[in-house]
């Protein structure tokens, strides 16, 4: 069913993409082939597949911080490619979450999820029991004046998903968030996402390479060779890739 159409309900979709294209290195790597799909509000959708599949590549587009060649490509009516303010819809639409956490070493956790507030309208004081709030709804209260240095991975993490919050974001777009985890961290990492998503009915997009995680979500979106192969429970085994 490469690349037909798909959806999950008839509300409007947050994001749209009709037929997208990508090429790198002047048409010698085609890591996209022509990709649609919908997601709809309150939707969890993982999207797998193996290396150099194009996932990547798909999700930075979600973020606007990539252009497909050819294609639609809308976040609630909006054409992403034609934004005039990319940043701004990164800053209030998106909150990011990526493999490496992007912590700023010299801050402390609750410093770190203050930073997308700083463009906004709350004072100092709002900004900081924002913060502080983010930060004990991911069970990190105890931990708010610690650097990311003096924290695990899993903390790392939990303090990036907090920031990721911090604008009351659309989306979460979540890039391998548990590739640097070990495993009982990943599972925690996990469970606060799916966590955010039901009590928060939080669209969550996340990219992994690893099937065992997609099936937790409720979509799963398999790619191959720069398309959409499966949508929806995968009935492919890792074996058939
Ligand atoms: N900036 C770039 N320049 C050239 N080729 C690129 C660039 N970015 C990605 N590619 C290529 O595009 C294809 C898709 O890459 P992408 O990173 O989207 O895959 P992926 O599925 O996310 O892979 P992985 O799981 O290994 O991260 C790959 O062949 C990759 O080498």
């Amino acid at each position: 069913m490469s690349s037909t159409l798909a959806s999950a309900g008839s509300a409007a979709p947050v994001y749209e993409a009709i037929d997208l294209k990508k090429d790198y290195d002047g048409g010698q790597v085609q890591a996209l082939r022509g990709v649609s799909f919908r997601v709809n509000a309150g939707e969890f959708v993982a999207i797998t597949g193996p290396s150099g599949c194009g996932k990547s590549t798909l999700l930075q587009m979600l973020g606007a911080l990539d252009k497909p060649d050819t294609g639609t490509l809308n976040y609630r009516d909006q054409s992403l490619p034609d934004l005039t303010d990319p940043p701004a819809y990164r800053a209030h639409e998106i909150g990011f979450i990526f493999q490496a956490f992007h912590l700023l070493p010299t801050y402390t956790a609750v410093e770190n999820v203050q930073i997308p507030m700083f463009e906004g309208k709350l004072g100092t004081k709002a900004r900081r029991d924002r913060a502080i709030e983010l930060l004990t709804q991911v069970g990190l209260s105890h931990r708010i004046h610690h650097f990311p240095g003096k924290l695990s991975g899993g903390e790392r993490q939990r303090v990036a998903i907090a920031r990721s919050l911090a604008n009351n974001p659309g989306v979460l777009l979540a890039d391998e968030p548990t590739g640097n985890l070990d495993s009982k961290n990943a599972a925690q990492v996990l469970e606060l996402l799916v966590k955010l998503h039901q009590e928060q009915r939080t669209t969550l997009i996340m990219v992994t390479h690893d099937m065992s995680i997609a099936r937790m979500a409720e979509r799963v979106l398999l790619m191959k060779d720069g398309l959409i192969v499966s949508d929806g429970n995968l009935d492919v085994e890792p074996n058939q890739l």
